[in-house]
């Protein structure tokens, strides 16, 4: 008797801990709604522009030349026939972030996305360059974060609403090469662990997306200079195409989904730096 509580003590506790925190899955609707892609000019972002805007999204971009916005936007008339506000910006650049995200109104998915990626070893690295990274990937997130929060959770309709963070599968483990790199999105763990903590009262949610080595034109200049170790490893996890490194983000925004992993080895390594971020089961 006593041996048979025991074990099924246990098993109760856990079917109720499950109650507690099993999935309550929740749908993003992305059609007729507002998405405020940043970095949305090239690569990654300018393919998630265009799946939005053929979803019945209105799409704006930010990035910082202005030739490269005229180009995505009329590239997207041109796929969707869809008109897109362009926001000409350096995220690094408060008042100039905050004033493009008044003008282009209340978001109701903010995918930041922005990023550079210079790889060489910390010894090689110059200081500026390091700092040239933490401050548009990092710092750069926190500006358009801040600026962009205020009105979204004023948002009138109260449906479910997002913010993802582009990262890395180098904001998931440390690659050599990329110490400032992988440390500018190691921080988007954190800073979305708590940020969903803080928004989750007001029907947002966070999602932090992990690409592998993604074809892009960013990824063809990182390729010119990338050392060979870096290379080799990162080249473990494989490459894929923007648009499907895109459609795997738009799915797992659109589901709410904390960690949104983009290949097989993305799974696995969620799985294996999966720490406290529990929101997955809720
Ligand atoms: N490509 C890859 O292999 C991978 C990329 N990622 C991440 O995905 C994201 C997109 O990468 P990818 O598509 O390759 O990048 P691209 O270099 O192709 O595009 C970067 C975009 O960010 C904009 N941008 C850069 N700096 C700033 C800034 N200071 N202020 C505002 N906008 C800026 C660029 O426009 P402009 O220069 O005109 O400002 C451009 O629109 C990045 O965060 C990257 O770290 C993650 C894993 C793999
Ligand atoms: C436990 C299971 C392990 C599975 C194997 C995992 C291998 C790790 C590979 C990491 C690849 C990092 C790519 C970074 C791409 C990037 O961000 C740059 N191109 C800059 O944009």
């Amino acid at each position: 008797m006593v041996l048979l509580s025991l074990i099924l003590l246990p098993i109760l506790l856990l079917f109720l801990l499950y109650f507690i925190v099993r999935p309550r899955p929740v749908t993003i609707p992305i059609k007729n709604r507002h998405v405020f892609i940043t970095g949305g000019s090239s690569g990654i972002g300018l393919a998630l522009a265009h799946q939005a805007a053929s979803q019945g999204a209105r799409v704006s971009l930010l990035a910082r030349s202005l030739n490269k916005l005229q180009e995505a936007k009329e590239s997207i008339r041109r796929s969707s026939g869809l008109d897109v506000s362009i926001f000409s910006a350096d995220v690094r650049d408060y008042d100039a972030v905050q004033k493009a995200v008044n003008d282009a109104g209340p978001i109701d998915v903010l995918v930041v996305n922005q990023g550079v990626f210079v790889p060489q070893e910390l010894d090689k690295q110059g200081l500026d360059e390091i700092k040239f990274m933490i401050d548009v990937n990092l710092m750069g997130s926190f500006n358009v974060i801040k600026a962009a929060l205020p009105l979204m959770k004023e948002r009138k309709d109260r449906l479910p609403a997002s913010i993802s963070l582009i990262s890395s599968q180098a904001g998931q483990v440390g690659i050599y090469g990329y110490t400032a790199y992988s440390a500018s999105k190691f921080g988007f763990r954190g800073l979305a662990e708590a940020l969903q903590q803080e928004v989750i009262a007001d029907n947002i949610h966070v999602s932090v997306v992990y690409p592998p080595d993604t074809d892009t034109p960013g990824f063809e200049k990182e390729n010119e200079v990338r050392p060979e170790l870096t290379k080799l490893l990162a080249g473990s996890s494989g490459s894929m195409k923007a648009d499907e490194v895109a459609k795997k983000a738009l799915d797992g925004i659109k589901s709410g989904s904390f960690t949104v992993p983009c290949n097989f080895e993305g799974h696995m390594l969620a799985i294996a730096t999966a720490g406290l971020s529990l929101k997955d089961l809720s």
